[in-house]
């Protein structure tokens, strides 16, 4: 009989619910704990009445945790997840562009004798990437393009009107590292390509806000010693929030189907 990973789900907004509902019913993976902040207990409740629901993550019975919650969440929940020895998947890749904080997560899964994964998330190629490193990468470019809704909340509000958006306008040129410190419900995905690849300081970010996208619009270009590829994902937005695309919730899906799958790809 396979054997059932318990899974701590931390955050139960746009992604969590998803995922929730994805791995309804599934043989092999359960999630049996909710994790949010303590005025959302009530509310997390609903949707999954049967998974233990609070702010913290269980001290026991947990095989793996799972962040779909955002940066914060990392420190709180996922650090003392790993030091543990539980295994954790990471959705909020962009809190790694803090100073210190990538070794800071290696260090605590090196003390719980364990692994910290980062998903791809919204955006494609990551595989690509991280393979064409090895042989040496020399520029990589990633320019994200949301509606101007999608940008509501974050710095790109200042000195313009996101209602009244004319034509496409760059909201932030700059390194993966700014990008991702600068706008982290929007550009995890920015901070992904350059850990796969250049690096934080050395890949280069273009944010957009465009009137005239529906989609999370995601372009790779990257050249090296493997060649170069050119890569755009047209993502779907999630209805319950318009920064994030639903592949996130469908590469999550993935890593934990792949964590317990005989054949993973
Ligand atoms: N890698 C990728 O491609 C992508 C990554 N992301 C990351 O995923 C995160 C979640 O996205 P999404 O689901 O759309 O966001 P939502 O805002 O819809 O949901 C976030 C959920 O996390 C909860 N939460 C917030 N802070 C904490 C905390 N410290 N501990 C536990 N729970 C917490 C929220 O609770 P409450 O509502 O009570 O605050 C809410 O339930 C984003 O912030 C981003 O970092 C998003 C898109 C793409
Ligand atoms: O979901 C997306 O399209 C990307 C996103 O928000 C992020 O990178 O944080």
């Amino acid at each position: 009989m396979t054997a059932i990973t318990r899974i701590a789900l931390v955050g139960c907004g746009a992604i969590g619910t998803s995922v929730l509902e994805l791995l309804h019913g599934d043989p092999a993976l359960k999630v049996v704990a909710i994790v949010v902040p303590a005025e959302g207990v009530a509310a997390a409740q609903k949707v999954a009445p049967d998974a233990q629901v609070g702010s913290a993550v269980p001290a026991t019975g947990i095989d793996l945790v799972v962040e779909t919650a955002g940066h914060a969440a990392i420190e709180e929940h996922v650090l003392p997840a790993l030091a543990r020895g539980t295994p954790c998947v990471v959705a909020s890749v962009g809190a790694l562009s803090a100073t210190g904080f990538a070794e800071k997560l290696e260090a605590a899964a090196v003390a719980g004798k364990t692994q910290v994964q980062l998903i791809p998330g919204a955006i494609g190629g990551i595989d690509a990437l991280a393979a064409a490193r090895i042989g040496g990468l020399d520029s990589v470019r990633y320019t994200g393009r949301k509606p101007p809704q999608a940008w509501k909340g974050t710095p790109a509000e200042q000195g313009r009107n996101l209602d009244t958006l004319a034509q496409e306008t760059v909201i932030f040129e700059g390194s993966a590292r700014e990008a991702a410190l600068l706008y982290p419900k929007n550009a995890n995905v920015a901070a992904t390509v350059s850990l796969a690849g250049l690096g934080l300081d050395r890949t280069l970010v273009r944010l957009i806000a465009d009137p005239a996208t529906t989609e999370n619009v995601h372009t790779v270009e990257a050249e090296g010693a493997f060649g170069s590829f050119a890569l755009t994902m047209r993502n779907k937005p999630l209805a319950a929030n318009p920064k994030t695309s639903a592949l996130t919730v469908y590469s999550a899906v993935r890593a934990l189907r792949n964590r317990v799958a005989p054949l993973a790809i």
